[in-house]
């Protein structure tokens, strides 16, 4: 599985043929970065902006690196590959990904190109026929990393409109949450194109949370504190942790398998969740001291 365990609140896309913003992107508190080569690179700056990605891709310090390759479908999808296989990117995310075919496809180019054992792919959900398939992908490789919704996309295909409360949305998002947690991949939630409404934003964000989503796609850095305070545990959150994990060890120790902690009942399952939300915010601790 090349899923590793890390923060992945906030995850920028940039265009790989702006130069300014793959420049900007060294300095951003985003946790992840997606240097973009499909849709929002013009046709006559493609290869311009596949030689702009792999030459920046190991500039970004701690953040975990994507290239978002074109399709195989297209003129570049190919070399694309090829290239991001070769750079110091973490992971190639392919686009509009439908079946598990397409994924073993990019990874032959990929390994043929040379790629490290540990580059990830991930895979764009954002078609009706991509998310009916969305267990078949999610198994395709044991190089996937995770899966990317792809809402724009989907909202055209689907006739869909994008609602506050995204009821549109909740089979699709359901459908390859399940799969992706089944298979162990990280859960990325897609973009919010309304960049002067911060309210929206925020709610998004907290539906986004609740769903289980890691952490969400973003288009402009004005957004990464946000969705890096969404996806974090709160202090609440982790202190209520830590307290439960020392209560059922003190009971497990006294051969009991459950304890009531400020009333609620605390079970083992609960205990893991809780270390998974102190792991998290200790790998957060661990980001902000890298980056000084
Ligand atoms: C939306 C934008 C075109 C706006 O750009 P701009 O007008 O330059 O914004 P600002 O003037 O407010 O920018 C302020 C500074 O921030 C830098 N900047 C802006 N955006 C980014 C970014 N994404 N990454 C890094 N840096 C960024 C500017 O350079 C300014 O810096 P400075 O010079 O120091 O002042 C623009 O934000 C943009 O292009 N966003 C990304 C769009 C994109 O990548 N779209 C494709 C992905 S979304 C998608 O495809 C969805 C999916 O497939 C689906 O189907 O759902
Ligand atoms: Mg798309």
């Amino acid at each position: 599985m090349a899923t590793v365990s890390r923060p992945r609140r906030s995850v920028l896309y940039m265009p790989g043929s702006n130069t300014r913003a793959l420049e900007k992107a060294q300095g951003l508190a985003a946790d992840g970065l997606i240097l973009d080569l499909e849709d929002a690179v013009a046709p006559d700056a493609k290869v311009e902006a596949r030689a702009n990605v792999v030459a920046a891709a190991g500039s970004y310090g701690q953040r975990e690196v994507l290239i978002r390759v074109n399709g195989l479908n297209t003129a570049w999808g190919f070399e694309d590959i090829a290239a991001a296989a070769g750079s110091a990117a973490h992971g190639i995310l392919l686009p509009k990904v439908e079946s598990a075919d397409a994924v073993r496809m990019a990874e032959a180019i990929m390994v043929n190109a040379g790629a490290r054992p540990d580059m990830a792919i991930w895979c764009m959900m954002e078609t009706p026929l991509g998310i009916l398939h969305a267990e078949e992908i999610a198994a395709a490789s044991p190089r996937l990393g995770g899966f990317v919704m792809g809402t724009s996309d989907l909202a055209k295909d689907l006739h869909a409109e994008h609602t506050p409360m995204r009821l549109p949305f909740v089979t699709s998002l359901g459908l390859c949450m399940l799969a992706a947690r089944a298979y162990g991949l990280a859960m990325l939630d897609g973009v919010y194109l309304n960049l002067s409404d911060d309210e929206g934003f925020k709610d998004h964000c907290r539906q986004g949370r609740e769903f289980g989503f890691d952490g969400k796609t973003l288009i402009h850095p004005k957004t990464i504190d946000a969705a890096n305070e969404a996806f974090a545990p709160s202090p609440a959150e982790v202190e209520w942790s830590r307290k439960i994990i020392d209560a059922h060890a003190a009971a497990t120790a006294e051969g009991k398998g459950v304890v009531v902690v400020d009333g609620k009942l605390v079970e083992n399952l609960h205990v893991v969740n809780a270390k998974r939300l102190v792991a998290l915010a200790d790998q957060i601790e661990a980001l902000k001291a890298a980056a000084g």
